[in-house]
């Protein structure tokens, strides 16, 4: 069997990068170096890989889930001694072995394990990371870059948002259409790169959790002004007395509210919490 006959499966959700313009864009932002190690999700027919290897760099591990593509991408690149493949999904692959090791992620991913894949690789708020990867480049939806990338007073604007902002710093590369891939995705996608903060970077991890308990409140209800839905860990009384002395307004709903706002609600809120026990 070649790459030609390979039979391509919607399920996996394959869709070849095949727009030179963006394959060599990706390789620009990853700033490749020879300490390089770099980990590739779903290589499939390997042009994003190719492009990647054409630099010089330490390692370069691939892990494909499609066992079919397995000979045909391990015959493609046999004489390229830096190169490295495992058959697997990558939600359950333990990454242990090398997982310090990696210092790029980069990958063209599959759209139907976006959320899953942002939360082993970038991170979640509330827990600390064991990565110390320096760059992930993500070509992705593009409605879902937009939801990251929302500020305050955005109709995008969501716990996301501000779960996402608050443990990366992330830049949108460019949008690309969909007549780059083969076969064409129904929507937009954008190459965006995240750079995850470094440990002593982010909030303490008390404040981090409690924020993210107070997003997931907030937005569960995001027409109802904040007033009404901190009631269910707050009395009327403390809400009140919030409201009066911090310089939040308890009437905005909460995609008006700036990540610097929930940075000081959380606080005042423990702060109230602590003074209850
Ligand atoms: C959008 S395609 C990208 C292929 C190639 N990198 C490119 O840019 O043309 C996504 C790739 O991820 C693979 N894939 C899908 N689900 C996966 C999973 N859970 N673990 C690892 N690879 C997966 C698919 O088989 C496919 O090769």
């Amino acid at each position: 069997m070649n790459f030609k006959n390979h039979h391509q499966k919607k399920r996996f959700g394959q869709h070849w990068l095949v727009n030179n313009l963006i394959l060599e864009k990706i390789k620009e932002v990853a700033e490749l170096e020879e300490k390089d190690f770099i980990l590739e999700i779903g290589p499939g027919r390997g042009a994003l890989t190719s492009k990647l290897l054409d630099s010089k760099i330490s390692r370069l591990h691939a892990i494909e889930l499609d066992e079919d593509l397995i000979d045909l991408l391990n015959n493609k690149f046999r004489n390229d001694k830096n190169f490295s493949l495992q058959q697997g999904d990558i939600l359950s692959t333990n990454l242990d072995s090398i997982n310090k090791k990696i210092t790029k992620v980069i990958a063209n991913i599959p759209y139907n394990i976006t959320g899953p894949i942002l939360d082993i690789f970038v991170g979640r708020l509330g827990i600390i990371s064991k990565n110390n990867y320096n760059k992930i480049i993500f070509l992705m939806q593009k409605d879902v870059v937009d939801r990251i990338l929302a500020k305050d007073g955005n109709t995008n604007a969501g716990a996301m948002s501000v779960r996402m902002q608050l443990i990366s710093n992330i830049r949108r590369i460019c949008d690309v259409p969909p007549s780059s891939f083969d076969p064409p995705p129904k929507v937009f996608s954008t190459l965006v790169v995240f750079e995850p903060l470094r440990p002593e970077m982010r909030l303490d991890i008390k404040l981090e959790k409690y924020l993210d308990k107070l997003l997931r409140i907030s937005f569960n209800s995001r027409r109802k002004m904040i007033r009404n839905t901190l009631n269910s860990i707050l009395s009327a009384e403390e809400i009140e007395k919030l409201s009066e002395s911090s310089q939040i307004c308890f009437n905005s709903r909460p995609q008006d509210i700036s990540i610097n706002k929930w940075i000081k609600l959380a606080e005042a809120c423990i702060k109230i919490t602590n003074k209850n026990q």
